[in-house]
């Protein structure tokens, strides 16, 4: 039995990658579950983010991605790309406040995510350029999860948040990840991939190995 057809009928695999590589990481194997929160740590330049840029297919890759069993190839880009949401470590905004980023049927859904964020009440509405790094990190989460993603690709999404906003973070990615959606989450905490992780990997030169 090949790789691609024991994924697709292991139901509790949402994601799978196999021989996953570009020229920068790789070749890369995985199963991450329904539900399920990989952590993945490693020293800066290993390969962290151009796995997770890979799996979004951001970049030329080769290899296997199948996404509850079907082949990536199977989705427009877009289409993947909002079922599969990577936020980068330093995420990319195109209009002014994260509100005008968000669909009308988001928005009501988006300021109790705030609330819950502990951003202050007008951060939705706020010009970005005049919010804090931590702000607009929190901000980019909301945005990600507007998609209402199947898998959650986040690179460092707390790296400029205090102890109690990564807290909030945290326990938000929790809920989320009892309602079933995946995430893939990496981080330079091995307190936070402990936290978050039911898995912990680590990237070294590019392959993934046990933490
Ligand atoms: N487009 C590119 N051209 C050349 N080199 C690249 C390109 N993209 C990534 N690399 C290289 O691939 C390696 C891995 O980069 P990556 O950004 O994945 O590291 P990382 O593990 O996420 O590091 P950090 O923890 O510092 O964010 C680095 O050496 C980087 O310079």
């Amino acid at each position: 039995m090949s790789f691609h057809s024991l994924a697709r009928f292991d139901p509790s695999v949402r994601l799978a990658l196999r021989a996953l590589c570009s020229a920068h990481a790789g070749p890369v194997d995985l199963d991450l579950g329904r539900g399920e929160c990989i952590a993945i740590v490693g020293e800066s330049g290993s390969g962290k983010s151009v796995l997770l840029r890979m799996i979004a297919d951001l970049i030329p890759n080769e290899g296997t991605v199948l996404l509850d069993g079907a082949q990536r190839a199977s989705w427009t880009a877009p289409a993947w790309r909002s079922m599969v949401v990577y936020q980068a470590a330093e995420p990319a905004w195109w209009d002014a406040t994260a509100r005008a980023h968000l669909p009308a049927s988001e928005q009501k859904r988006a300021q109790a995510l705030a609330d819950a964020l502990k951003l202050r009440a007008a951060a939705l509405d706020t010009d970005l350029e005049l919010l804090s790094t931590g702000e607009r990190q929190r901000l980019a989460l909301i945005r990600s999860l507007a998609c209402r993603p199947r898998v959650l690709l986040l690179d460092e999404p707390a790296s400029a948040l205090d102890a109690a906003s990564t807290a909030a973070l945290e326990a938000l990615l929790r809920s989320e990840l009892e309602r079933g959606t995946s995430v893939l989450v990496v981080t330079h905490s091995e307190e936070q991939a402990e936290r978050l992780g039911q898995r912990c990997l680590r990237m070294a030169s590019g392959r993934l190995e046990v933490a």
